[in-house]
């Protein structure tokens, strides 16, 4: 039988996308041989560029996009797909754009399945959120989106099951941002300015392309609504109380490049943070979701260093979902919650979860 080829369109060719072009190039022969499924990018786009290639880009891939990518719209690669009779299309949006966001239902309308890094589809109001799912349904296409919460933990669709399964969750909290995990892993065991930590924590790709979306607690507000609306709460953004480490002289009214220039202002309130806790405590940034009182927080707060959340490393999450059955011992999901080579690889295999279901709808419609 020959093999599904799948065509994917690639919005976001940064830390995430380019490692997931990767990843693919790397473990193509692997997914013919056990899953019989090629993957392909025709497509691949940046913010204003876009680099088509019928046949797939190949290894040289970004030095083919600097030579010959060209301004696009989305007009441009629907109609493209149409005219090159592409099939199988998956949109994966690798950026942190709230715009890209506008085109997830004219591509549905168009044929494409959506597998998606960013959360704001799922963070924005509650009448967009159900009119995606609406047209999800009337044109029976996918939309997967693990990598929203936890990176490549399996964070959605743990509390996707448990509340498909009628258990009842009662709370959820937990170190949900792996870039301030990061950050503050590193400020309590070292002797290092946070404001150095913050900039490698940006070199490596942690955070999101503006840091201050991560600092302002926005990133993880946006994770905890996420997982809400998974369980059907009718929250919006707005209904979270957010504690945010951005500082009232370098915030977000202050442009990126000031804000980049001046981040060592965080030096001096940080340190005073870390001497002034009890001995053997440690900063970590949490999110709290309490079913029952509906209340939704994102705060700094200081802990033993002997506790779970003391003892983090890296850009560790730990996840602790809190259920009826479960009782007082929560279930636990602990690991990076942040990094491309992690996060590409959860984009990866929501991709490859879109190309079964394909799959199977194709082998319905042989047999009928
Ligand atoms: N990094 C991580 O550890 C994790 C990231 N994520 C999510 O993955 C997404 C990408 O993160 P990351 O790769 O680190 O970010 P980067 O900043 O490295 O890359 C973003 C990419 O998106 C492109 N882009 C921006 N706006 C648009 C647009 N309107 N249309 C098409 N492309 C656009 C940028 O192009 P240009 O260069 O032209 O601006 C760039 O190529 C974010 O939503 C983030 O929250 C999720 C989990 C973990
Ligand atoms: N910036 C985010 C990346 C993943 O969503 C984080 O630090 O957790």
């Amino acid at each position: 039988m020959s093999a599904l080829r799948i065509n994917i369109v690639l919005f976001g060719i940064g830390n995430v996308g380019s490692t997931l072009i990767n990843q693919v190039i790397e473990s193509q022969k692997f997914f013919l041989e056990k899953r019989n499924i090629e993957l392909r990018f025709p497509i691949i786009t940046n913010s204003t560029l876009a680099f088509f290639e019928k046949g797939g880009i190949k290894n040289q891939w970004e030095a083919n996009f600097a030579q010959s990518a060209i301004p696009f719209r989305i007009e441009d690669i629907i109609e493209y797909v149409q005219e090159q009779q592409l099939e199988n299309l998956i949109a994966v949006d690798a950026t942190a754009s709230s715009d890209i966001v506008k085109n997830y239902i004219p591509l549905i309308q168009n044929g494409f399945d959506i597998v998606s890094a960013n959360k704001k589809a799922n963070t924005l109001h509650t009448d967009f959120y159900k009119e995606l799912r609406r047209n999800l349904k009337k044109f029976d296409k996918s939309f997967l989106y693990e990598t929203n919460v936890g990176a490549g933990l399996p964070v959605v669709q743990t509390i996707k099951e448990l509340h498909f399964s009628g258990e009842e969750i009662t709370k959820i909290r937990g170190v949900f941002s792996g870039s301030v995990s990061y950050i503050f892993n590193r400020f309590s065991s070292e002797e290092l300015p946070f404001s150095k930590i913050l900039a490698e924590a940006e070199k490596t790709g942690l955070t999101e392309p503006d840091s201050r979306e991560d600092l302002s607690g926005n990133d993880v507000a946006r994770k905890l609504l996420i997982l809400a609306r998974e369980i059907e709460q009718q929250v919006e953004f707005s209904d979270i109380t957010i504690s945010s480490l951005l500082l009232p002289n370098l915030n977000e009214d202050n442009s990126k490049a000031e804000y980049s220039v001046n981040k060592q202002l965080f030096d001096k309130p940080f340190h005073i943070a870390k001497i002034t806790q009890a001995d053997n405590h440690v900063l970590r940034y949490v999110g709290e979701f309490d079913i029952k009182s509906k209340q939704l927080e994102v705060k700094l707060i200081s802990v033993p260093k002997s506790s779970a959340l003391g003892q983090l490393k890296g850009a560790d999450n730990l996840i602790e979902i809190y259920t009826k059955s479960y009782g007082e011992l929560p279930i636990v999901i602990q690991g990076a919650g942040a990094g491309k080579q992690v996060t590409a690889r959860g984009v990866l295999t929501d991709i490859l979860k879109v190309a079964e279901t394909i799959k199977i709808k194709e082998a319905v419609w042989l047999s009928l």
